[in-house]
């Protein structure tokens, strides 16, 4: 099946709301708290004035021990948690609540059962009212992307777990977002479906002009996908360092043993790998 026409992803559904000022970066998170209150009147501070930007074309890595604060800050780019103090903009404008210019995509399945994949890449589209015909298009189009092409038809219980993350990246894409959010996406797969699906989704994000703000454990997987890691130490969740790739954008290695060829990606492991240990010893570093 042939892919939608250009003019079908150019409708007006699908189209990017344009920043009212344009900004260098498609997001931007300045001095970014979050403070949850705890029975008794107790406070905790998860999230302690973080700054980063992922520019347009980008992917932003939120790397860092467990409870740095990783998914309370991607939760509050999607606006699923309020933020405590700085601001959150996404194309310059403030995030105020969940909305259809981001697509998430967590590590549970979260396909509809009792939908068909076809079915479920649709749905959002038609719950905001899109044209079956057009639907269709846009659905088939990022089937053939996630190739599952075949499995049209099929429900996800009938589908392996790449398969499924498959069918959320697909489904996440047909709405259009200006940044796709990920909570350790690959994280419930084995080690080759996950190469896999780093691989694809390092394709999906070029030919789709995408870009994405990931949460990982897996220091292979920040160095591979990332243009940008924002390395984090915890108690409270603080920016520890930023580090730019190696290699940017089209630059970058497209499998993962073209990335161990390049010396400075080991290096880079080696620095991360020591970073992790510091904050493993000494959380306030
Ligand atoms: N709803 C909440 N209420 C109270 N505390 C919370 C809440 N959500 C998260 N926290 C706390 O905030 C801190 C950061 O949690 P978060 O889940 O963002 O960390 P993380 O880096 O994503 O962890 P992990 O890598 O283990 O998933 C933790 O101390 C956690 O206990």
């Amino acid at each position: 099946m042939a892919s939608p026409s250009p003019t079908a992803l150019q409708k007006p559904h699908l189209q990017r709301t344009e920043p009212a000022n344009p900004v260098a970066e498609k997001l931007s998170v300045d001095k970014a708290c979050k403070i949850f209150q705890l029975k008794g009147r107790k406070q905790l501070c998860a999230v302690d004035s973080v700054s980063f930007n992922v520019q347009q074309n980008e992917i932003g890595i939120l790397l860092g021990p467990s409870g740095c604060g990783k998914s309370t800050i991607l939760r509050m780019v999607a606006g699923l948690e309020s933020i405590s103090a700085g601001k959150i903009l996404l194309s310059g404008h403030p995030i105020a609540g969940p909305g259809r210019d981001r697509g998430m995509v967590f590590q549970s399945y979260t396909s509809f059962p009792w939908l068909t994949v076809r079915e479920n890449v649709e749905y959002g589209l038609k719950v905001n009212g899109i044209p079956r015909a057009e639907r269709r298009d846009i659905a088939n189009h990022f089937i053939d992307r996630v190739r599952l092409t075949q499995f049209r038809d099929a429900y996800p219980g009938q589908l392996s777990g790449g398969m499924r993350q498959r069918v959320a990246i697909a489904r996440a894409l047909a709405n259009g977002p200006e940044i796709l959010l990920m909570d350790e996406p690959f994280g419930a797969l084995d080690p080759e479906t996950r190469w896999q699906m780093q691989e694809l989704l390092l394709d999906i994000v070029r030919t789709e002009n995408m870009t994405v703000l990931m949460v990982t454990h897996d220091v292979d997987e920040a160095l591979f996908l990332a243009d940008k890691i924002v390395f984090l130490s915890s108690h409270p969740g603080t920016i520890r360092e930023i580090i730019p790739a190696p290699r940017q954008g089209e630059a970058k290695p497209i499998t993962k043993e073209s990335m161990y060829e390049i010396s400075e990606y080991i290096d880079l492991q080696k620095r991360i790998m020591h970073l992790m240990r510091e904050v493993a010893h000494d959380p306030a570093r």
